[in-house]
């Protein structure tokens, strides 16, 4: 089974609506003829997923069929099957303040604890391994009270994936999917989550990533330009970024013999040459870096508020 790609022009955006959408009596039904029909479902075995490709909220919509074995709930994702790593083990050199920034007051609460809660409301998730420096452990045990699943912490390393590397030891063996984050990104949304742990499921790997709006150009080391990227295939990364565990220590296994840095997650899986699948996130994952991020953090909590 392959991967078929149908571009509708609609105003319909939600990923939800698309068996809606492929119902609909004047719309080319034939490609649905691969799948075998079923009374229940024109999808049966498939699951169906549909992103908006478009840059600047375009009204196309690109639907995708993969083959996937869909569990008896119906999901693919199963309840309690992820692990989630949040790293929080970093010293946010780059911030400046007197202690590290996934620590700092936002909106009165804790950066870092943001992302934790949100983990914590998702039924898919089973655990959350906290990396951080026994030193701030309270202040994840103090939130642990109000949660309902296990937490677990690990010491941080040097690097970032020293760091997850050491979450990863603590991983539950059972768990289907392990679920990287910086807690550095307070404001990632539960659907985004959802989506990047769906894709993750599907493809083995897959990441959140938002198209670059910039015009990206590479220098040498004289500051000349080399070259204009085209700026159509580039994607900037975010967390979270969502492995099968045992890609993830295969892949962890050829980064260490060999000894080579990275700075994310998946380009360890890229390093086996196993596909990456990047879901399309939100601008407003943005990762709090430097003092003006946590203004902008502010401003984006205090808007998403005021919608509600
Ligand atoms: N050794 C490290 C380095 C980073 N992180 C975590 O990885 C995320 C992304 O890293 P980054 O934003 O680069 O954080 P810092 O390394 O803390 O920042 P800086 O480079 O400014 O010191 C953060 O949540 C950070 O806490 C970690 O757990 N362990
Ligand atoms: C993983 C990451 O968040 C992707 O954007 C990022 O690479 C980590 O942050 P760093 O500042 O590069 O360590």
């Amino acid at each position: 089974m392959g991967v078929l790609t149908l571009d509708i022009a609609s105003s319909y955006s939600s990923p939800l609506l698309l068996p809606t959408i492929c119902q609909i009596p004047h719309k080319p039904l034939s490609f649905l003829s691969t799948f075998s029909p079923s009374k229940h479902s024109p999808f049966p075995g498939c699951q169906i997923e549909a992103r908006r490709r478009g840059r600047s909220g375009s009204s196309k919509i690109t639907c995708s069929a993969n083959a996937g074995q869909l569990n008896e709930t119906g999901l693919v994702v199963k309840e309690k099957s992820v692990s989630v790593i949040l790293l929080a083990g970093g010293k946010g050199k780059r911030m400046g303040a007197s202690m590290p920034k996934q620590y700092l007051p936002l909106l009165g609460q804790p950066i870092a604890l943001y992302s934790f809660y949100t983990f914590s409301r998702m039924s898919a998730v089973k655990e959350i391994v906290v990396v951080c420096d026994p030193s701030y452990k309270d202040i994840f045990e103090d939130a642990k009270e109000n949660i309902h699943i296990d937490v677990k912490f690990t010491l941080p390393g040097k690097e970032r994936q020293d760091s997850v590397f050491s979450g990863l030891q603590a991983v539950d063996l059972n768990s289907e999917l392990v679920c990287i984050h910086d807690s550095a990104r307070p404001l990632v949304s539960t659907g985004d989550i959802q989506q990047v742990l769906k894709d993750g499921q599907l493809n083995g790997a897959a990441v959140l990533g938002v198209p670059v709006k910039a015009t990206i150009k590479e220098a040498n080391s004289e500051s000349f330009v080399v070259r204009t990227l085209d700026r159509k295939t580039l994607w900037e990364m975010q967390t979270p970024q969502v492995i099968k565990p045992e890609l993830l220590r295969k892949g962890f296994e050829l980064v260490n013999r060999e000894c080579l840095e990275v700075t994310d997650d998946v380009s360890i899986v890229e390093h086996l040459k196993h596909p990456v699948f990047i879901t399309e996130g939100s601008y407003t994952n943005i990762k709090v870096t430097t003092p003006d991020d946590l203004l902008l953090a502010e401003r984006i909590l205090n808007l998403n508020s005021g919608e509600k």
